[in-house]
C-alpha cells in the first residue's frame, strides 16, 4: 500500500476543490476547476469535473465505460480542448496558455496510455529516447540512429530503472504486453517528468505483468515522488496503488476520498 498522503477528505457527494492551498496545504501538482466537455451534439461528456492532485500524491481516477475518466484526463491536460473549465498545471495557469507554453509546461508530464504506442521496428532504448522529443523540441540536427551519446546513455538509465536493460536493443514489437508498457514508463521517465498521467496502463495486460507495472509505479511514486494520476476499472487496484480515489459518473465527480476510507465495495457501488 501507497502510504497516505496527509489530505483532507473532501465528502462522498458532489465535491469540490477546496480553496488554494490544497487541501491541508500540499501543494498542487494539477488542479481542475468546472471542466466541461461535449462532442458535437452528443450529450455532455464532462459536466463540471472538479478535482486537485497534490505533489506526490498517487490519485486513482475509477467509473465505468464511457463515464468520461479519458476524456476527463485529456482535457484537464488540453490534449483536448475543454468547453470550459480552469486548469492549474505547476502552478501555472494554463487555461488559455498558448500552445508553445503549454508544450513547454506540459513536458514535465509524462503520459503512459493503454496502448504503449511504441514505434515497433526500432528497438526500445529508441523507443526511449523519443521520450526526450518533448523537451528538445523535436529531432533538432540527429536521426534517431545517431542520439547524442548523453541521451542514449539517459535512455539505459530509464531502461534500468524499469528493469529492461538488458531488452534494450529489442524491437518493440518483439516485446511482451508487459515489457512493453514498462519501456512506455522508460520513455515517459525520460522527460524527467514530475508528474506521470495513465491512462487504464495495465488494461491489456494479465494479472501478473499488471501487478509488476503497478508496483513500477508504486515504487517511482514513493522513492522519487513523482505525482500519479491513473485510470483503473480494477477497484482493488485502484484502492491499493493510490493515496486517493476519484470517482466519475456520467461526467461528474461523485466520490473523490482518501483510499485508506474505503473498501473494494465502497468503489463497486460506482460501476453498478
Ligand atoms: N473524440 C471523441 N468524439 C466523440 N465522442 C467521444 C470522443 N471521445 C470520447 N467520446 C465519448 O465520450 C464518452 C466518454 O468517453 P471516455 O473515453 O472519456 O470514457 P471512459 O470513462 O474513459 O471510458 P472507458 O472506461 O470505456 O475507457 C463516450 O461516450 C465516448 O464515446
Amino acid at each position: 500500500m501507497m502510504p497516505q498522503a496527509q489530505l483532507q477528505t473532501v465528502g462522498a457527494s458532489a465535491p469540490a476543490v477546496p480553496e488554494q492551498p490544497c487541501a491541508g496545504g500540499e501543494a498542487c501538482e494539477l488542479r481542475v476547476d468546472g471542466l466541461r466537455k461535449s462532442f458535437g451534439k452528443n450529450r455532455a461528456v464532462l459536466q463540471g469535473v472538479s478535482f486537485a492532485v497534490h505533489r506526490r500524491e498517487a490519485v486513482a481516477l475509477i467509473g465505468s465505460n464511457g463515464a468520461g475518466k479519458s476524456t476527463a484526463l485529456r482535457c484537464a491536460l488540453r490534449l483536448v480542448e475543454p468547453d470550459a473549465g480552469s486548469l492549474t498545471l505547476f502552478d501555472e495557469d494554463i487555461t488559455s496558455a498558448k500552445a508553445r507554453r503549454l508544450r513547454h509546461i506540459r513536458a514535465e508530464v509524462g503520459f503512459v496510455f493503454q496502448k504503449h504506442n511504441l514505434v515497433p521496428r526500432v528497438s526500445a532504448l529508441t523507443n526511449v529516447i523519443h521520450g526526450n522529443l518533448g523537451r528538445a523540441g523535436g529531432i533538432r540536427g540527429w536521426s534517431q540512429a545517431f542520439a547524442p551519446s548523453h541521451l542514449r546513455e539517459r535512455a539505459m538509465a530509464c531502461l534500468e530503472r524499469v528493469g529492461l536493460a538488458d531488452q534494450a536493443r529489442k524491437r518493440a514489437d518483439q516485446l511482451s504486453g508487459g515489457q512493453s508498457q514498462r519501456v512506455a514508463i522508460a520513455r515517459a521517465l525520460m522527460q524527467d517528468p514530475k508528474m506521470i498521467v495513465a491512462d487504464e496502463p495495465v488494461a491489456s495486460l494479465d494479472p501478473v505483468a499488471g501487478q509488476e507495472v503497478m508496483d513500477l509505479f508504486h515504487q517511482l511514486t514513493r522513492e522519487e515522488g513523482i505525482t500519479l494520476l491513473f485510470t483503473s476499472h480494477n477497484v482493488q487496484q485502484a484502492l491499493d496503488y493510490s493515496d486517493r480515489v476519484l470517482a466519475l459518473k456520467q461526467g461528474a465527480i461523485v466520490l473523490d476520498q482518501r483510499s485508506a476510507n474505503l473498501s473494494a465495495a465502497d468503489l463497486g457501488k460506482h460501476y453498478g
